[in-house]
């Protein structure tokens, strides 16, 4: 079975934690890491199958020989952590995929991926499409916007939220209007998706994020355009228990890549 470790306990580390523990994914869960390290013990605790090492550095992280390291943390977390764990040839599932938005990060992580031949992973999370972007991507994609529509509590926080009164919205509200690259600087948690999709389609969406009191769940709306095909996609995604910014599919998405990297049945779809 392959060995996985996983950097940060919080909401969607729990979630893969439990699904390894469950037998859902097929593989051992062999470290655990945070900055926070007491997040790591609660989450051990309540695992019933193994106990992962609670690893107090990348170093003792990567010492317990994992096949397979998800970053669960943050976009400085992959700054951080994920050149060396390329470069041990180990491979790697980026979940705050904005990071590599920036073209330093992502140059210094292809390059050590490249020597070593490990692989970087990316999960389709709250959209779809991204199949299809690819292929569009091979004549060059020429329009590609992404909308995305939330209810204001799922945009509480962001740095790009800062002054909008949420709580007070009564009708939907454009919040924000620009480039990817941006967008998941104002909006770390909130547009992942949108990095997925320049990844996939070689060029950054224009992003537009729209706080809407009259939703009860996560909108995403991708519009691309190419000589090949015109792509027009809608997901309406009801939010995880846990955390109203992340969609529920978007977890089911990073659960059925993991299935996919660590089983024997390979299906690629994204
Ligand atoms: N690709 C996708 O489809 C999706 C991706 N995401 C992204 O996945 C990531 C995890 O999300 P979620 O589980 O909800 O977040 P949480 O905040 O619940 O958990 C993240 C944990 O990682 C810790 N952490 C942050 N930075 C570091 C670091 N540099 N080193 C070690 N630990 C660190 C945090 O500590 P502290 O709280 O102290 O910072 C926290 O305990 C986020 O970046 C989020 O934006 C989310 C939804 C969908
Ligand atoms: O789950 C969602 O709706 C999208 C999301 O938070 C992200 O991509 O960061």
């Amino acid at each position: 079975m392959k060995r996985v470790a996983v950097i940060g306990c919080g909401n969607i580390g729990t979630e893969i934690a439990r699904a390894v523990d469950k037998g859902v994914v097929r593989a051992r869960l062999v470290a655990l890491y945070d900055i926070e390290p007491g997040r790591c013990r609660r989450l051990a605790s309540g695992l019933e199958r193994e106990r992962p090492l609670i690893a107090e550095s990348l170093g003792q992280l990567l010492g317990q020989r994992p096949d397979l390291v998800v970053e669960a943390a943050s976009q400085e977390a992959v700054r951080q952590y994920g050149e060396q764990i390329l470069k041990r040839g180990i491979d790697l599932v980026v979940l705050s995929v904005g990071a590599l938005l920036d073209s330093e990060t992502r140059e210094r992580l292809r390059g050590a991926a490249e020597a070593t031949g490990a692989r970087i992973h990316v999960p389709s999370g709250a959209v779809a499409g991204l199949d299809a972007l690819k292929s569009m991507s091979l004549v060059g994609v020429d329009r590609l916007v992404l909308r995305t529509r939330k209810p204001p509590r799922a945009l509480a926080g962001a740095p790009g939220a800062r002054g909008v009164d949420l709580e007070g919205l009564r009708e939907p509200r454009l919040i924000y209007r620009g480039p990817a690259s941006e967008a998941v600087k104002l909006f770390p948690a909130n547009v992942n998706i949108a990095a997925a999709l320049a990844l996939a389609a070689g060029r950054e969406p224009l992003v537009e994020i729209v706080a809407d009191p009259t939703v009860d769940r996560n909108i995403h709306e991708v519009e691309a355009e190419s000589k090949v095909s015109r792509l027009h996609i809608v997901v309406e995604n009801v939010p995880s228990p846990r955390n109203p910014r992340t969609s529920y599919l978007a977890l089911l998405s990073i659960i059925d890549l993991l299935r996919s990297l660590t089983g024997s049945v390979y299906i690629i779809a994204g």
